[in-house]
């Protein structure tokens, strides 16, 4: 399910966001990927260990846990601390295919975990207007999705899918990036979770039956019970 959720930062958060990069040290992508990814990708990202990277990446996961389409469209049971990207220049990011299992730190001093990547998300950070380029290229079996957000809006689209960033020909796209181990695995039951969920929601918000409303509540968290992994 490839999914627009919009206004995760607002115009405050934004402004912040973009002065700190501004005035940060950045690294070459290629440190984070294999030899396969190394390849195609041409880029910059905040150091793993920064501490602008922690303390933005806090603070777009305080975001995305107060937005209310984020928690029933993804259903997260890890999330990968956020990094940020930077690509001008000409800088892109070939078609690619994410890792599918990546180690997370969880505490200090504890073992890492092991994070299955079953969603893939973008969080722009420039609007559209300020840069050439720079797409995100989702490629699925209904074909290929350009993807070019306002700043502030995430896209969430399944791991599982190749997908590339076009070259940035006019300056600089900025983004948060990361990756999400969903409580449910499978995308088609993750997208029927998350319609179910819809329904229900409007069903409530424009005074239907209580009690059918209460039936389909009990169908959805059944289907959960049923598929959840935790
Ligand atoms: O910059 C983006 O929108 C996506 C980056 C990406 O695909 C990756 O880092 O694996
Ligand atoms: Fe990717």
């Amino acid at each position: 399910m490839l999914l627009h959720i919009p206004g995760v930062l607002d115009n405050a958060q934004l402004a912040r966001f973009r002065q700190a990069l501004e005035g940060a040290a950045w690294v070459d992508g290629r440190q984070t990927v294999g030899p396969q990814g190394a390849k195609v990708k041409d880029n910059l990202q905040l150091p793993e260990d920064s501490p602008l990277r922690a303390e933005l990446g806090r603070e777009v996961l305080a975001a995305l846990a107060a937005h209310p389409m984020y928690f029933p469209a993804t259903l997260p049971a890890r999330t990968l601390p956020p990094r940020f990207n930077r690509y001008q220049g000409g800088g892109q990011y070939g078609f690619h295919v994410d890792g599918s299992v990546m180690a997370i730190a969880v505490a200090e001093g504890a073992p890492p975990v092991n994070l299955r990547s079953d969603v893939s998300c973008t969080l722009f950070l420039c609007g559209p207007d300020e840069y050439d380029g720079g797409e995100l290229i989702i490629s699925d079996t209904y074909g290929e999705h350009e993807v070019k957000l306002p700043a502030g809006d995430l896209i969430v689209y399944p791991s599982s899918s190749l997908h590339r960033v076009a070259p940035v020909m006019r300056g600089a796209r900025l983004a948060a990036f990361f990756w999400v181990q969903s409580l449910v695995r499978d995308d088609g039951q993750r997208r029927m979770l998350f319609e179910l969920d819809g329904a229900i929601q409007a069903l409530t918000a424009t005074g239907a039956d209580p009690d059918a409303v209460l039936r389909l509540t009990g169908v959805y968290h059944n289907l959960l019970r049923r598929w959840a992994e935790t």
